[in-house]
């Protein structure tokens, strides 16, 4: 049988300020399988960020149980955590966090470069990921000569350049007007699909989670 691509247990986490602690995870438990597009949906404050994070082996400080891949994160050292994201992961968040000085197709072959591709590969791959978004005619311009949908649809090439088993994704589409975002979540959700990665996306809107295969809600720390 096949390793889920994501299995959390009793994932927790709490943040001390002073005299405050928070907690934040109260023991999340959630499953994700290959090919999966799973929403993650909670009120603003509800932790969603956070538990991204852990499972994008970003952040220490947490207990509880991460397998990636069927391989638990806490036996991993930090190069070994590195591998995984580089390997396993990819990521989008709520602003593209694209390289200025690099153009659409660069952005792309960077990870792929990092992740040991040769670049003839690395730059068709980056074109063909662009091009199947919509952005064939966008290809050598750099991050501030496209509007704000386009450079997410960037984000989303550069996230799935890399063939994840896994695409964590923070309100992708958070910072677009609402017809843009619908374009650009359809065009995510069909692309995600065709490479057949699993996702995880946190959002707090209702309507784009009804698009995805699962919707799971964090509330009180847990998932409901
Ligand atoms: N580094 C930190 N130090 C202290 N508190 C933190 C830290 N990071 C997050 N928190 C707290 O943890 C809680 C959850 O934050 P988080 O960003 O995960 O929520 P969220 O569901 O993603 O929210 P939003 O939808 O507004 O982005 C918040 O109350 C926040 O203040």
């Amino acid at each position: 049988m096949t390793d889920p691509v994501l299995q959390t247990q009793g994932l927790r986490r709490s943040f001390t300020q002073g005299e405050q602690t928070i907690h934040v995870l109260r023991g999340v438990d959630l499953l994700v399988q290959p090919g999966e597009i799973v929403a993650l949906l909670g009120p603003s404050g509800s932790g969603k960020s956070t538990l991204l994070q852990a499972v994008g082996l970003l952040e220490g400080g947490f207990e509880g149980s991460i397998r990636i891949s069927g391989v638990e994160a806490a036996r991993l050292d930090s190069p070994g955590r590195t591998a995984m994201r580089r390997e396993r992961l990819g990521f989008i968040y709520q602003f593209h966090h694209l390289l200025p000085d690099f153009n659409a197709v660069e952005n792309v072959v960077l990870p792929q470069l990092i992740a040991g591709s040769d670049r003839q590969n690395a730059e068709a791959r980056a074109q063909a990921l662009l091009t199947a978004l919509g952005l064939g005619h966008r290809l050598g311009h750099r991050p501030s000569q496209l509007s704000g949908g386009e450079q997410q649809r960037v984000a989303v090439a550069r996230a799935l350049a890399t063939q994840p088993a896994l695409v964590l994704a923070d309100e992708p589409t958070g910072n677009l007007d609402e017809a843009t975002a619908d374009v650009v979540l359809a065009e995510f959700l069909r692309l995600v699909r065709h490479e057949g990665s699993a996702a995880l996306i946190a959002t707090h809107n209702e309507r784009l989670a009804q698009r995805m295969d699962r919707v799971v809600r964090l509330h009180e720390g847990k998932l409901d």
